[in-house]
């Protein structure tokens, strides 16, 4: 059973629609990733799922719950991440675990939360003594003090520097392997490609395409491009004879081979057999980000 679905959701802010008719659902255990441009409507779509924004149509449920109309019962079932500016600057890193885990049922342990987080000689310290990402880390384990089956991380990474980055990465992945199902919003392709399952790519309040990072690239573009410089000269003809070729050009010193299947495989093995060795061989694929220019028609920054 989905543990989130969501279907043919409309929102509206006056006359702009910025959610028109978003559907997915989000099975037990996954990282499913919501990416797309500024203003395409992430943010409001999961605010929907969490209850914080009233749907104009379409239906939601978390774990069969209704956010409209069952919000207590949500609230144990879901955590979200908050706002940085929504802590008092003041509040200490253990004050605020203790604090937070009194709305729960059924807390998780806060300690063992910190530890995990790598936050444990941080207790005694204030809000506003925190680094970036260690603000980002707290909020995480606050999302999680209520042992929710469902974490719901917004831009969680925005304004980390590469290395911190990397290490919510890791986060994410052990929190998953808690048992806990995440709905990750993100405009970094990295991000969606490295840490989600399954993406719904959203651009002007409409799921564009929904499949695996992998599934997205090949859907739009199988084809492998191979460039190397031959040792000796080479008849591109035997290579652009070979049924995974469908072109071979010159580039500089360089031969570019394109084509689909095992070409790797074919390439080379016609090399070896004309002994030609193959310098500085690169093997390049559709990305994630040409699959999302392809799909929405501009880059994610644009
Ligand atoms: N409270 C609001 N009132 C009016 N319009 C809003 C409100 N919140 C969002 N919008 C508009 O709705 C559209 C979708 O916004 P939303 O924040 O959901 O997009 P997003 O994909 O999360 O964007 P970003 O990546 O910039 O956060 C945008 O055009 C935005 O300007």
């Amino acid at each position: 059973m989905a543990i989130i679905e969501v279907e043919d959701l409309v929102k509206r802010y006056g006359d702009h629609t910025a959610v028109n008719g978003v559907g997915f659902a989000v099975e037990r255990g996954e990282i499913f990733g919501i990416l797309g441009p500024n203003g395409a409507g992430k943010t409001t779509t999961v605010e929907c799922v969490e209850g914080l924004r009233v749907p104009d149509g379409g239906t939601i449920r978390v774990c069969g719950i209704d956010p409209r109309s069952e919000t207590g019962e949500l609230r144990q079932l879901l955590g979200a991440q908050l706002q940085e500016s929504e802590l008092p600057d003041k509040l200490k890193v253990g004050e605020a675990m203790e604090l937070y885990g009194s709305f729960y049922r059924e807390p998780a342990d806060w300690r063992e939360l910190l530890g995990i987080l790598d936050l444990t000689d941080k207790i005694d310290t204030q809000f506003r003594r925190l680094s970036g990402g260690q603000k980002q880390r707290l909020s995480i384990a606050l999302a999680l003090i209520g042992n929710p089956r469902v974490a719901v991380l917004d831009e969680l990474t925005t304004g980390l520097d590469p290395q911190a980055r990397r290490d919510a990465w890791g986060l994410i992945e052990r929190v998953r392997d808690r048992g806990v199902t995440i709905l990750l919003v993100t405009h970094f392709m990295e991000e969606a490609e490295r840490l989600c399952d399954r993406l719904a790519v959203i651009d002007s309040g409409r799921v564009v395409a929904l499949d695996t990072p992998a599934g997205l690239v090949a859907g739009v573009d199988d084809r492998q491009r191979i460039r190397f410089r031959p040792s000796a000269p080479l008849d591109h003809s035997v290579l652009a004879a070979l049924p995974e070729v469908t072109s071979v050009d010159r580039a500089g010193d360089q031969l570019v081979v394109i084509g689909t299947g095992n070409l790797l495989l074919a390439v080379t093995t016609v090399l070896a057999r004309n002994q030609v060795t193959a310098a500085g061989l690169r093997v390049e694929q559709a990305s994630l980000d040409d699959a999302f220019v392809a799909l929405t028609g501009r880059t994610i920054d644009s």
